[in-house]
């Protein structure tokens, strides 16, 4: 065994040299080193990311032992403690105190699996240790009760500070709340605008959502009152927008993507979900048909440069599961479970990557 000595602040000095990838400082100057630990022939340290979803942690492990041992010794056992800290833009205010990140899930044309997509994206965060949220903020068809089997679930009201708020229904560890907990699933409420952005407008300011690392809004498909309600209300981290490759769904979802991009809304897009990308039946999971046809959704992240977050097939299961009340990233089907899974990673990755631009996300003024 070589000779080397080794402390503090050597171990700073070669971790100084790697990189975040996606942030592209070094890591002790983005203070993600904590905790270290010098022992005999031994190192440890914790590693704080800015996301338990980030695809990039085994990239950044590796990066660390090989800084070590390049630059100190290669007999030094290197033990790293993965953590993370979700990173947040916002300016803590009245609304939302705890919660981070404010991500709007948006579709141009209805049934394109925004609701699928919204409740499978918040099990995988979860799964990956985040603390989610969902608004269901769809007044057209509020599903985000059904496929979390709550449907018949009422919020309770708890006093708190002088005020009286609603308490979230928490469910396999999402906290939801959704216009469809308003009124009994049987009677069909024809939700005027108004009625509807005010609704929303309760779930920011009279609901006890605690902590949060992610709040995602299920938001009605098109464009809306709802949609300007949101962003004049809470500041929105980004938006991701659904859609299937299709032409007919392409051209909607064009127009949902554009009104993100609108000078007066300016809410950061942060990518595009293909859903139904193509169809795979259970009994043959090696085949791929685009009956949808195929690569819209990557024509579409390119035409606004903006990433492809993933791409999700059309799977009976996907179907029954939401049905069921369990959102199918709950079962274990690989496939599935994977197409989620890179989505999830990928969306936590952007949204990382816009709030290390520290420019804060604000309200949008405009002229009512
Ligand atoms: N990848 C998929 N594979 C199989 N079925 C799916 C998939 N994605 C969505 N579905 C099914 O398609 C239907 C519509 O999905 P969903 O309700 O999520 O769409 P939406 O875009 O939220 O609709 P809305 O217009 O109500 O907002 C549901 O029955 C759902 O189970």
């Amino acid at each position: 065994m070589g000779e080397f000595t080794v402390n503090k602040e050597k171990v700073l000095q070669a971790l100084s040299t790697v990189e975040e990838p996606d942030l592209k400082k070094d890591l002790v100057t983005l203070g993600m080193i904590q905790d270290v630990e010098i022992g005999v022939n031994q190192v440890r340290f914790t590693v704080v990311l800015t996301t338990p979803a980030c695809p990039l942690k085994e990239l950044i492990r590796r990066n660390c032992v090989a800084a070590i041992h390049d630059l100190i010794s290669p007999d030094i056992e290197v033990i790293i403690n993965l953590t993370a800290n979700v990173t947040t833009s916002r300016q803590t205010g009245p609304l939302l105190p705890g919660v981070k990140n404010v991500i709007a899930v948006a579709s141009g044309k209805g049934g394109v699996g925004k609701s699928t997509v919204t409740a499978n994206l918040a099990m995988a965060l979860h799964r990956s240790g985040a603390k989610v949220g969902i608004i269901d903020a769809d007044i057209f068809g509020p599903s985000i009760p059904v496929m979390f089997g709550v449907e018949h679930m009422q919020p309770t009201i708890t006093p708190k500070n002088g005020k009286n708020l609603i308490n979230p229904i928490r469910q396999y560890g999402i906290k939801l709340m959704s216009i469809g907990f308003l009124t009994p699933p049987e009677s069909a409420v024809v939700w005027r605008g108004p009625m509807a952005s005010q609704a929303l407008k309760q779930f920011f300011a009279d609901t006890d959502w605690g902590d949060l690392d992610y709040l995602l809004i299920d938001l009605p498909p098109g464009t809306s009152d709802i949609h300007i309600t949101l962003v004049q209300t809470v500041p929105v981290a980004g938006a991701v927008i659904v859609t299937t490759p299709q032409k007919v769904a392409l051209a909607d979802a064009i127009k949902g993507l554009s009104m993100f991009r609108q000078p007066q809304i300016n809410v950061p897009v942060l990518g595009v979900v293909e859903n139904m990308a193509w169809f795979t039946p259970e009994e043959l999971p090696d085949h791929q048909y685009h009956i949808f046809g195929k690569g819209g959704g990557q024509l579409l992240a390119d035409k606004f440069d903006v990433p492809l977050l993933g791409q999700v097939p059309l799977v009976q299961g996907i179907r029954e599961a939401g049905d069921d009340g369990r959102p199918a990233f709950m079962n274990q089907n690989e496939m599935v479970n994977d197409a989620f899974r890179n989505a999830s990673e990928a969306l936590a990755r952007q949204v990382a990557i816009r709030n290390a631009e520290k420019v804060k996300t604000q309200v949008v003024e405009m002229d009512s």
